[in-house]
């Protein structure tokens, strides 16, 4: 039986996590980390499920007084860094769906799990459909250098380019020889007009009420073009991720980036 602790319990992948953790009778939930509420139990909000499982608004007390072996980190980038970390130090596994990690956190991360010998997954996205999206375009980019990401998420989203576009961008980057796209004169009549220059490709963030979280790969070659699309339609696509690496996590002792790396 797992002991799970989830952070961010009244957001809309928190929210969701909790039921993924009720419906799986090798999870238990034994406590949540929300940024107000604290002693409280989750019973007590009338937005979260009746259940006697206490909340901490403070993730240093709540790791020192509960016996968990799993955090579910879902809240914001800042917060979640520090909430990852901390986990870790406490000997409780992360698996992190929180995007817009720096590179050098997820570096100092991945040293702190090797040195103490504790599992944790950071994946930016557990839709499996977006991870074949992922691996798809890094086989594409062999054969077109060209390539334009185009991420469209709601407008409460506070990381740009998403963690899946960066992702994206990294896993086709091992694959793509170096191009810089486009007119070597080109300018930009409105700054940001050609997105974000990621090793020489372009990354463009859309965001608009309306949208959940969808990602197109365009690839472009004399006389054709391939898009690579995936579109999740509910935060109920990221479910099935969560619970494999739940899984996977209490097996490793380092920290895996990326879904790709756990199926
Ligand atoms: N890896 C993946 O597959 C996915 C990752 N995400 C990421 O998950 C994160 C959460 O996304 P959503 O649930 O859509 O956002 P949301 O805005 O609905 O929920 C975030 C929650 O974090 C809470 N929070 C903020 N500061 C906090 C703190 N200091 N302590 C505890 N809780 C705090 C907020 O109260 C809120 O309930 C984002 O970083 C998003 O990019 C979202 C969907 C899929
Ligand atoms: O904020 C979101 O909603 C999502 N965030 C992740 C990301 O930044 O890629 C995963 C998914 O796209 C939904």
């Amino acid at each position: 039986m797992k002991k799970i602790i989830i952070a961010g319990p009244r957001g809309k992948m928190g929210s969701e996590a909790i039921k993924l953790v009720q419906s799986h009778e090798d999870m238990r939930l034994v406590a949540c980390i929300d940024r107000k509420n604290n002693g409280k139990k989750l019973a007590d909000i009338a937005e979260l499920p009746n259940l006697d499982v206490p909340i901490y608004e403070d993730a240093l007390e709540c790791f020192s007084e509960i016996d968990a072996d799993i955090l579910i980190e879902l809240t914001i980038p800042e917060q979640g860094y520090k909430h990852t970390k901390a986990a870790m130090e406490h000997g409780i596994r992360p698996v992190v769906g929180t995007t817009g990690f720096t590179e050098e956190q997820i570096d100092e991360l991945s040293w702190l799990a090797s040195e103490r010998k504790i599992g944790c997954i950071i994946a930016p996205n557990f839709a499996i459909g977006a991870v074949l999206m992922m691996k798809f375009s890094q086989m594409a980019a062999q054969y077109f250098p060209d390539v334009d990401i185009i991420e469209k998420h709601h407008d409460n989203k506070l990381d740009a380019p998403s963690g899946t576009a960066v992702k994206t961008a990294e896993m086709i980057k091992e694959s793509r020889e170096y191009k810089k796209q486009g007119h070597a004169d080109e300018k930009e009549t409105y700054p940001g007009a050609r997105g974000a220059d990621y090793d020489g490709m372009r990354i463009h963030s859309v965001r608009l009420p309306g949208l959940v979280a969808h990602q197109e790969v365009i690839f472009g070659s004399p006389g054709q073009t391939l898009t690579i699309k995936h579109d999740s339609i509910n935060r109920a696509s990221f479910m099935e991720g969560i619970k494999l690496a739940t899984d996977k996590v209490m097996e490793i002792q380092e920290v895996i980036y990326g879904l790709e790396n756990v199926l």
